[in-house]
């Protein structure tokens, strides 16, 4: 149970700020996250990590020499917002490009993707790296669609120990592709985790049971059995890693692995060290030699009491990588050559100077709006009321979009969705205070409930509100066929920025057919309510088939099978929002 918050929607801030406070002397806080307290050495690629809040060390407890250069700190099981990613990055670049790391969850994908665009298109040479290590959520054919689990540390820490040598960015690139690719891991759970606010867990595992190959987010286990003692603990973990080793490995005699047992929450340390005790011995008999073992929490999920075990299979170079020192907040190894940055944590450059950034997470100043036409700005003020209604709808529906969510996925879903259309109407109205046109007010409440969602919704609400904002724009009134546009536009931009496509059990399954019929019904000459009125009942038939559907994107993907029966979050969310607005254009008509 998290029992100590505030305002649950204020956790993740809250938390940051007290990590940032505790910790000055190896971090300094920037909008979005942390950086090195000490500046990055010119020249040095800067290898910058990050993820949802709820899983610490991960992500900023991993910031410092030796590791990373800085951390994205996303929502509660949210990934960061590509603003916050970019953010982070610029402030973290030294001139030596920028490496983003993270694991592959879709939300992350997205928005990390997002950021590195930007980057590149500032001029700040970047890769991108998603880390894919548990075993449980893809098998071996399907590797690129794995979950990152506690593979993260390993392999953020072997592309940050080969920048820190001074190497070029496609060579740690490619550090982080080798040991990505000599890295599995495997769950198992005796119960779910509570997110600050909840009054229940995620999910439950039965007592004296186990649930077999969770996630970090407390997505359920792939299967069951009953609860082991701390051997067979250690043999069911260990004897699923060796049935899988990188395919230039004809067994595991003879070679060198890192190891890392970790807890994700609740395990007690020394349980762990019961179990770790038949790890290594398991490991032994198999003729594994174990270098530089890590025992603790290391990649968490709050409360859930959990186990993974994974293992990184050395060669010579990403051995030297692994045992280098390295001095981080939540991760210490050996013994730095240089001093560390200034002992107070004061943030200092080369020169001396102070390089505080100020931290903004409120989100950018509001900037000035363009001009805008009379008839564009009327217009604004329906748009803004629809989604005065989209927020509302929501906020009314967010626990039960949750527990959807949670059927296959991990149960944020009304909590991403209820964080970015508030955030959403929030800045249309303050741009329909400067006098924005419609354009405008969308654009602005695009960004917003990209940056404040995080999250796979939030990345693809965010391209949504966009692409109405570009049809819409600033000058013209308007009509429903100019609406249905914007909405075909939409469907083209999620189905182009997710690579979802109708029948992979996400809201495209919706989206398309609400744009279909929205267009449609325009095109005989119905006015607009009367053709979103229709569409939006297409939309709610389309939400309640996604029930028959199975998962083949996102989260929910490994939990196929739980999921029938189960319409998609999304697509409810969706066909929802769809309804709600339907109400405000009446009222606004
Ligand atoms: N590739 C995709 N394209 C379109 N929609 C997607 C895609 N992946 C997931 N979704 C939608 O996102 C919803 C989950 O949103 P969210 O809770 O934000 O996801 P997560 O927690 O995985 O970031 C799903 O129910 C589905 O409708
Ligand atoms: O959940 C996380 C990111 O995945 P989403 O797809 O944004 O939900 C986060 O906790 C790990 O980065």
């Amino acid at each position: 149970m998290t029992r100590l918050f505030n305002d649950p929607a204020a956790f993740a801030d809250e938390a940051l700020e007290g990590f940032t406070a505790a910790h000055r002397r190896w971090v300094r806080p920037v909008t979005g996250g942390v950086v090195r307290a000490g500046a990055t050495p010119a020249g040095q690629v800067a290898v910058v990590i990050g993820g949802g809040s709820g899983h610490y060390p991960a992500f900023s407890g991993l910031v410092g020499r030796g590791l990373a250069h800085g951390a994205a700190v996303g929502n509660v099981f949210a990934s960061p917002s590509a603003r916050q990613i970019h953010s982070v990055a610029a402030a973290a670049h030294a001139g030596g490009g920028v490496l983003l790391m993270y694991g592959n969850y879709a939300g992350d994908v997205l928005h990390f993707g997002q950021a590195a665009e930007r980057l590149a298109a500032e001029g700040i040479e970047t890769r991108t790296f998603a880390v894919a290590d548990d075993i449980s959520s893809a098998g071996p054919d399907e590797s690129a669609k794995r979950r990152g689990i506690a593979g993260d540390l390993p392999v953020f820490k072997a592309a940050a120990a080969a920048a820190e040598q001074g190497l070029p960015l496609e060579e740690v690139l490619r550090v982080a592709e080798r040991a990505g690719g000599r890295t599995r891991s495997f769950g198992i759970a005796f119960s779910g985790c509570t997110l600050p606010g909840a009054d229940h867990p995620l999910f439950t595992v039965p007592e004296a049971r186990m649930a077999v190959g969770l996630g970090i987010h407390g997505e359920p286990g792939i299967g069951e059995e009953p609860l082991p003692t701390a051997d067979e603990a250690a043999r069911l973990l260990v004897e699923t890693l060796l049935k899988e080793l990188p395919q230039d490995l004809t067994g595991p005699a003879g070679q060198r692995a890192a190891v890392i047992l970790n807890g994700l929450g609740s395990v007690k340390y020394e349980e762990l060290f019961v179990v770790y005790r038949k790890v290594a011995a398991l490991l032994g008999e198999a003729g594994v030699e174990i270098v530089d073992p890590e025992v603790g929490e290391l990649v968490t999920s709050f409360d859930m009491a959990g186990v993974s075990l994974t293992l990184t299979w050395l060669d010579d170079r990403l051995e030297e990588l692994w045992r280098a020192p390295a001095d981080a907040p939540a991760y210490r190894k050996g013994a730095l050559d240089t001093p560390g940055p200034d002992q107070d944590g004061e943030p200092v450059t080369a020169d001396g100077q102070d390089t505080a950034v100020p931290v903004d997470n409120a989100g950018p100043a509001t900037p000035a709006v363009p001009a805008a036409s009379d008839a564009s700005r009327r217009a604004a003020a329906t748009v803004l009321a629809a989604l005065d209604a989209v927020a509302r709808v929501v906020d009314s529906h967010a626990d039960e979009l949750g527990r959807i969510d949670a059927v296959a996925g991990d149960g944020d879903h009304g909590i991403g969705m209820r964080r970015g259309s508030t955030a959403a109407h929030r800045a249309a109205a303050e741009a329909h205070r400067l006098g924005a046109g419609a354009g405008t007010v969308l654009s602005r409440a695009a960004d917003a409930w990209a940056d404040k969602a995080g999250g796979t919704s939030g990345a693809l609400w965010g391209s949504i509100l966009r692409a109405l904002g570009t049809a819409l724009g600033d000058q013209d009134t308007p009509d429903a066929r100019r609406v249905a546009g914007g909405v075909t536009e939409a469907s083209a931009a999620v189905r182009a920025l997710g690579g979802a496509e109708v029948g992979d059990k996400t809201m495209v399954d919706v989206l398309v057919p609400f744009a279909d019929a929205l267009a449609a019904a325009t095109a005989e000459g119905l006015p607009l309510t009367g053709a979103w009125d229709r569409a939006a009942t297409t939309a709610t038939a389309a939400a309640a088939g996604t029930a028959d559907l199975l998962p083949r994107k996102g989260r929910a993907r490994p939990h196929a099978e739980k999921s029938l029966g189960t319409p998609d979050a999304g697509a409810h969310s969706l066909a929802l929002i769809t309804r709600a607005v339907h109400g405000a254009l009446l009222d606004h008509h």
